[in-house]
């Protein structure tokens, strides 16, 4: 029988300078905003990324760079998805709105699935975010499981 989903057996190690995306609903900017303020000096070591809108407002209210994407709406969630799958993101802070509907939910859905999928770590608030950024691991290298995207295929292909 073919196993329905991929060994966690490959090792992955995420750099000391992370690669961090940051991104922020309409309804979660000012919070994401503020919380970034809390810790720029920290976000200042570690390079940023972001979707269009968010990235433009942290970069302008930080005074760092964040290389802005596409507007979430635009596929800008689709292009963060595919770092994580090509294991060139380490860290996702997402401030994700629980109160309102997204025309592009099916993004937000598929960009935290990949997260999940490729262990990446993962906040949706600002109390998830200050762990994460208070981990000793956000400033040292840290080895951690993925698929085995080869074994995968392979086991697909008898
Ligand atoms: O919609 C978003 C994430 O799903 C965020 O996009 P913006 O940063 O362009 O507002």
């Amino acid at each position: 029988m073919t196993d329905s989903r991929p060994q966690r057996s490959v090792r992955r190690t995420l750099p000391a300078r992370k690669r961090i995306a940051l991104i922020a609903h309409d309804g979660k900017k000012a919070e994401l905003l503020e919380w970034a303020a809390r810790w720029r000096d920290t976000l200042a070591k570690h390079e940023l990324v972001g979707t269009g809108t968010t990235a433009g407002r942290l970069s302008a209210s930080l005074g760092l760079e964040v290389e802005g994407l596409m507007s979430g709406p635009l596929g800008g969630d689709q292009q963060i998805g595919a770092r994580i799958t090509e294991q060139r993101l380490d860290l996702l802070v997402f401030f994700w709105d629980p109160f309102a509907p997204q025309p592009h939910d099916p993004d937000v859905k598929a960009l935290l699935r990949l997260a999940a999928l490729w262990n990446v770590p993962v906040a949706c608030n600002a109390a998830s975010a200050d762990f994460l950024a208070s981990s000793p691991w956000l400033d040292q290298s840290y080895e951690m499981a993925i698929p085995d995207a080869e074994a995968w295929v392979a086991s697909r292909n008898p």
